[in-house]
């Protein structure tokens, strides 16, 4: 069963009024304010170039926004220097992609251990172990990433972005690269973090059964939210999303 959101649900994450303008003219987000509350998964769909993975890097802290706020965990980011920004962004929040990103010549135990060391931590073998189980792969830790299948390797993935134990987990097509059977053991753990250590996760995917895994749909297009789902079937969100293509 899904955890029950508390009454005045903390926000693990907010945006206030974020535009993000590129070169040639590109507004990639267009005054967009939302929350994501602690503890909730979100996914965050809508037709290509609608602003979703420009959205995840402000949120995130890999990118400013040209105007704007961006609150994680309780801090404004624009009044963080570049090494506050760069310590917050190692502590509290943590990042998947679609490819995995792990080091070929780690084991899978070093790589999840890899966030701590960067951090000048030694790592603590308990936490790396836990972090393992968490993502259901205790007896892998020996294990190089070529021998682990796709959906191991983005299990190892995304126990090396909670290692820290950050207080969101952003995800951009973590299951892009996946079959339907691995990405639906990938999409179970995601969930299952939420429900038993009421993680805070953000995820971009273009798949609507992925999204049914979330709480809450936010549907973006041309740099704008526009609208939400909550408690998504898959069904019901491809009918948004023909809708919103059509509109575009
Ligand atoms: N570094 C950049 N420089 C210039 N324009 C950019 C840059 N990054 C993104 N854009 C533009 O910003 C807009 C939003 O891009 P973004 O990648 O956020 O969309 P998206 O919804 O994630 O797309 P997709 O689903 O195709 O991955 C697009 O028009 C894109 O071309």
């Amino acid at each position: 069963m899904r955890s029950v959101a508390p009454v005045n649900q903390t926000r693990a994450v907010e945006l206030d009024s974020v535009t993000k303008h590129y070169s040639h003219g590109v507004t990639a987000l267009d005054d967009v304010t939302i929350g994501f509350a602690a503890g909730t998964f979100t996914a965050v769909m809508g037709p290509s170039g609608s602003g979703k993975s420009t959205m995840l890097q402000c949120a995130a802290g890999l990118d400013r926004p040209s105007s704007g706020r961006v609150i994680v965990d309780g801090r404004d980011l624009a009044r963080l220097g570049e090494r506050k920004l760069t310590l917050l962004r190692r502590d509290r929040i943590g990042f998947v992609f679609q490819s995995f990103n792990l080091l070929p010549s780690l084991t899978a135990e070093q790589n999840v251990a890899l966030p701590l060391r960067l951090a000048g931590r030694r790592p603590d073998r308990d936490l790396v172990r836990q972090s393992l189980e968490a993502v259901g792969l205790g007896g892998r830790a020996g294990h190089r990433p070529t021998e682990l299948s796709g959906g191991q390797q983005q299990r190892i993935a995304i126990a090396r972005a909670l290692v820290t134990r950050p207080a969101v987990l952003f995800a951009d097509e973590p299951t892009g690269a996946l079959d339907a059977n691995t990405s639906r053991d990938v999409l179970r753990l995601l969930r299952t973090l939420v429900d038993r250590q009421a993680q805070t996760i953000v995820m971009v995917t273009h798949d609507p059964v992925a999204a049914s895994y979330a709480d809450r749909v936010v549907f973006l297009a041309d740099g704008r939210v526009y609208g939400e789902l909550h408690d998504p079937t898959a069904e019901l969100v491809s009918t948004r999303m023909l809708q919103l293509e059509a509109s575009c």
